[in-house]
């Protein structure tokens, strides 16, 4: 981890400080990804397919997860089912409980505006499943999904090596409703669902996160004409903990190499005033790395991993609010205080007890969250993410006599005299 003094950094020095891996948008890649989603976007299926195959060996193809789920519940140890139960069912409480609420308001005498909620028909689920299947995103995306009440979900998901679907996936769809999922991945499954390959319809939205091939085709299609909406930029994960003295540097070292551990692009951050702590955390991160299965991946990811020291609390906050982190962890004794100054992050993990391996897995907020800066302006999944609002005019005539005089009056203001007129007709005819 490279360590850097705060206050000794220039302006440049602290922007490339926060910078996010070079290997996120390596112009080859960039590249690579027009040339796949142009390919499939013209060629539809026949397209598609030759994609899949290059680049991962097999067909996409559509599995139906009933028997495989019931194969799994059958040989999963039965504490294994019950945590993917328990995870599901937090996960299902949390989104419902954040439906949004209709608005109505009288804005005037007898002139109502209401404010309805309606869910997207057709949506993507996009499913990682390059290194290691990730079910758990299946139940972070479908379950609110379902809490819309979304009509059509097509999920897809990366193959298994042999070309199948990964069981646990399987389970995980079963459990939030959905009858089958697609095995195809990448930048070509992302093109699929943005245009229509085949049997894939097109959908109107594609959420779910992935790789930097995959956060790259989202991004791209849904700039291109009749591209459908996305989630947000959701790409390698992302971990910034601000730790004080006080901090247990096993678990700051364990938390940072949970996210580094995702990918060589993940990028992960220590900020504290505390030098002490930073040197005990970077020989707990060496010590914690060496047993890792993963240790590869993490060692590739901790090459752009940063320590910042920093003079206290408020050059932390202004830290963390100009990197915008995925995920923040507060590993301090008083996380409220500082809560209280962030502004910009996807999901904040607050006091020394709370995990974000619990946020990935079963508080039950989704962990699908925006990287490289996004949460700036995005926020992460919710029901909401997979529903639009429709706003409702509701006009007595009594309230229209009322509102055509000023309408007529703003509209002929801007020289629109076809809309003021169509506001006096309203007046004349509720006379
Ligand atoms: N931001 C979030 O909310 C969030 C949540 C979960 C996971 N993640 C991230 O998701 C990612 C999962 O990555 P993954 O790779 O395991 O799975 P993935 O499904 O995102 O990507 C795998 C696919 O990428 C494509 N691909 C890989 N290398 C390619 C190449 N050289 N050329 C063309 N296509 C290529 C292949 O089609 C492959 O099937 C990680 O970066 C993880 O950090 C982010
Ligand atoms: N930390 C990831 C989001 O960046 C989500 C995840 C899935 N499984 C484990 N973790
Ligand atoms: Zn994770």
């Amino acid at each position: 981890m490279r360590r850097l003094v705060w206050s000794e950094l220039d302006e440049a020095g602290r922007v490339a400080a926060l910078a996010r891996p070079a290997s996120r948008r390596d112009p080859a890649l960039v590249d690579g990804v027009r040339a796949i989603v142009d390919k499939v976007r013209g060629g539809g299926w026949t397209a598609l397919a030759d994609e899949a195959m290059r680049i991962d060996g097999a067909m996409p193809q559509r599995v139906a997860v009933a028997d495989i789920a019931a194969r799994a519940r059958r040989d999963l140890p039965p504490a294994d089912l019950a945590a993917i139960e328990l995870a599901a069912a937090n996960i299902d409480r949390f989104h419902r409980a954040g439906l949004p609420n209709e608005v109505a308001v009288e804005t005037m005498p007898g002139l109502v505006v209401r404010k309805v909620w309606r869910p997207i028909e057709r949506v993507g689920l996009y499913v990682p499943g390059g290194r290691t299947p990730l079910f758990s995103t299946l139940l972070m995306l479908a379950l609110p999904a379902r809490a819309a009440g979304v009509g059509e979900i097509v999920a897809v998901t990366p193959p298994r090596p042999d070309g199948g679907l990964d069981p646990l996936v399987a389970l995980a769809a079963d459990l939030a409703g959905i009858e089958a999922v697609w095995t195809v991945g990448g930048a070509q499954a992302i093109a699929a669902l943005a245009f229509g390959a085949g049997p894939i319809p097109r959908v109107d939205r594609i959420c779910g996160p992935g790789n930097a091939w995959v956060a790259e085709a989202k991004t791209l299609v849904a700039g291109l004409p009749g591209g459908p909406a996305i989630d947000m930029p959701a790409g390698p994960s992302e971990l910034m903990v601000i730790a004080d003295a006080g901090a247990d540097p096993r678990l700051v070292a364990a938390d940072l190499l949970s996210q580094a551990e995702h990918d060589a692009a993940a990028q992960v951050m220590l900020v504290t005033h505390a030098p002490a702590l930073a040197d005990a955390v970077e020989a707990e991160v060496a010590r914690q790395l060496a047993p890792l299965p993963r240790r590869d991946i993490a060692a590739a990811s901790l090459a752009a991993a940063r320590v910042l020291l920093v003079g206290g609390d408020d050059e932390a906050a202004a830290i963390a609010n100009a990197y915008a982190p995925e995920h923040l962890s507060l590993a301090v004794a008083e996380p409220r205080a500082l809560l209280a100054r962030l502004a910009n992050a996807g999901a904040i993990f607050a006091g020394r007890a709370a995990a974000e391996t619990f946020g990935d897995y079963l508080a039950g907020s989704s962990h699908v969250l925006p990287t490289d800066g996004a949460a700036r302006a995005w926020s992460g999944i919710s029901a909401m993410s997979f529903m639009k609002s429709i706003t409702v005019q509701e006009v007595t005539a009594e309230a229209a006599r009322a509102a055509a005089g000023p309408a007529a009056a703003l509209a002929r203001l801007e020289g629109l005299e076809a809309h003021a007129r169509a506001a006096d007709l309203r007046a004349e005819a509720a006379a």
